[in-house]
């Protein structure tokens, strides 16, 4: 039987606005406890190295009022070690971080620095920590991943998620399908496959049907889409989208 995919809802974009004129409104631990009773099955928050949307206070006031796994993810410097082991989040999603992008713009370049990566998150892991690296849908990235030990990858659907936002539909089914591979090798390896970033209602539906993968994360949108419909229906539409694409 395929197992119960998770929904991880990643609620950085409601810092963005509260940033957007300081002050603590909207607050993102309402936004992260309201998903939490919308059936979330975990909270996802980025503490980027600039701070341009989630804040230290934010983590660990979300640690502290959650009771589902709050996923951290952050970029591999001392400085986020050092907040995470004093966090202790559920998981820690490592992602490569650059100062001027304005997103997350490729996977995690595992495969060249894997021994550096295997000992940073080495006192994560002790601390209870679960690792996940957030990578290219790419066969070496997967491989390395397994090979130093991380028990979760995530896989970055930016490039599927522009490819459909532009209908560009050669490229999406070319995406989809390099998704598709590397989830199933992953899950293979005997990795826990996630995927994330840049979903929506329209492209979750073919990457929620995919028995090998167990979690999805996914922000932007929703939070968006909470505009229009609430962030408890924006959440419960993702839900049922997700369901009736595993069934
Ligand atoms: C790694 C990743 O995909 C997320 O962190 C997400 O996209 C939200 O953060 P940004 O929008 O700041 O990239
Ligand atoms: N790791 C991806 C994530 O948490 C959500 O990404 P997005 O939906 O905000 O692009």
């Amino acid at each position: 039987m395929t197992e119960k995919l998770r929904l991880g809802v990643n609620i950085d974009h409601v810092a963005t606005v509260r940033n957007a004129r300081g002050g603590d409104n909207p607050d993102p631990l309402r936004a992260a406890l309201m998903a939490q009773d919308a059936g979330a099955d975990g909270i996802t928050a980025h503490l980027r190295e600039d701070r341009r949307h989630i804040r230290d206070a934010d983590m660990a006031a979300l640690k502290d009022k959650l009771s589902i796994p709050l996923n951290f993810e952050m970029a591999a410097t001392a400085e986020m070690r050092d907040i995470a082991l004093r966090t202790k989040p559920h998981a820690v999603c490592l992602v490569p971080e650059k100062r001027e992008e304005r997103t997350t713009e490729g996977g995690l370049e595992v495969a060249r620095q894997a021994n550096v990566l295997a000992d940073y998150f080495a006192p994560l892991q002790e601390a209870g920590c679960r690792i996940s690296l957030f990578v290219a849908p790419d066969r070496d990235q997967v491989e390395a991943a397994h090979r130093i030990g991380a028990p979760v990858i995530e896989l970055h659907a930016g490039a599927y998620a522009d490819a459909w936002a532009e209908g560009r539909w050669a490229d999406r089914d070319a995406e989809q399908k390099r998704l598709v591979d590397m989830a199933i090798y992953g899950h293979q390896l005997g990795l826990e496959v996630h995927v994330g970033h840049g979903l929506t209602f329209d492209s979750v539906g073919p990457i929620a049907a995919l028995p090998q993968v167990r979690e999805l994360n996914i922000g932007h949108f929703i939070i968006g889409e909470s505009i229009f419909m609430g962030l408890d229906g924006a959440i419960r539409e993702m839900r049922v989208r997700m369901d009736a694409a595993r069934a």
